[in-house]
């Protein structure tokens, strides 16, 4: 069996002012798969992808990315299997403002070798692989512009570019369309899903909307996993 791309095992987390607890006996993803994380707020969503991240660590139990396991590694270890792994896509976008598209877009590569590395194999160069990717997502037209100066939702598509470039193996996506009307919702994430496909990339997409369930290939309750603080 080929190794998967995320694996919760045994997980037990508790933050220890609130009480909200979480408890994961078995969760994985394999490469390329597109999974769906629905919860209402307070459910633990954005908890959870921190633990899948590395960002926090469990009390008991681990996370492993691409067979490693976050607990094992030291900070910067872990920091840099994050950026050559995962690709992340947030609600706020986090996009600097002041750079260009294209700039923003390739940005991931300047922090990781493997993924700069990716790109070059993928495309010739990353100039190539960001112009690619934003060309995919409709927003080749706007590459030398300051970010700054775009819509919402083509600021969206621009960090999902910057989430895919240099291939990751996994990319988080916590709640990146909330900013979108319904119909711009759909069509977003299927933009995201396809280019995801196309390189074998696993994605994990949160939302509150369960209609976007559908684009996914498997839907999981956050509910399963609450556990006795969960109030
Ligand atoms: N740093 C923290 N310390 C203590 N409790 C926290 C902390 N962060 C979150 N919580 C609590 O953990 C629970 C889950 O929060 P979390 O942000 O993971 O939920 P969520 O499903 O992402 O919510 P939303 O959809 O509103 O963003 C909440 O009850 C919250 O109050």
């Amino acid at each position: 069996m080929t190794q998967a791309v995320l694996q919760c095992q045994n997980l037990a987390f508790k933050y220890a002012s609130s009480g909200f607890e979480l408890q994961v006996p078995e969760f994985s993803m394999q490469a390329g798969e597109t999974v769906f994380l629905e919860g209402d707020s307070g459910s633990g969503k954005s908890t959870l992808l921190n633990l899948m991240a590395g960002v926090l660590l469990p009390q008991t139990g681990h996370v492993s990315l691409m067979g490693q396991k976050l607990n094992d590694l030291s900070a910067s270890r872990c920091d840099a299997l994050r950026v050559d792994h995962v690709g992340f896509l947030f609600q706020q976008f986090n996009l600097l403002a002041y750079l260009s598209v294209l700039d923003n877009v390739a940005l991931p590569c300047k922090f990781s070798k493997r993924r700069r590395q990716q790109a070059v194999q993928q495309c010739g160069s990353v100039v190539q692989a960001a112009v690619n990717l934003l060309d995919a997502l409709g927003m080749s037209d706007f590459a030398r512009q300051p970010v700054g100066t775009l819509s919402v939702g083509q600021q969206q598509r621009v960090a999902a570019a910057r989430a895919l470039i240099g291939k990751p193996d996994l990319v988080i996506a916590d709640e990146p369309t909330s900013a979108l009307d319904a119909r711009h919702q759909a069509r977003f994430v299927q933009l995201l899903l396809k280019q995801a496909a196309q390189q074998n990339t696993a994605v994990i997409l949160v939302s509150h909307d369960p209609r976007l369930a559908e684009h996914c290939q498997r839907r999981e309750q956050m509910s399963r996993w609450q556990a006795g603080g969960y109030a």
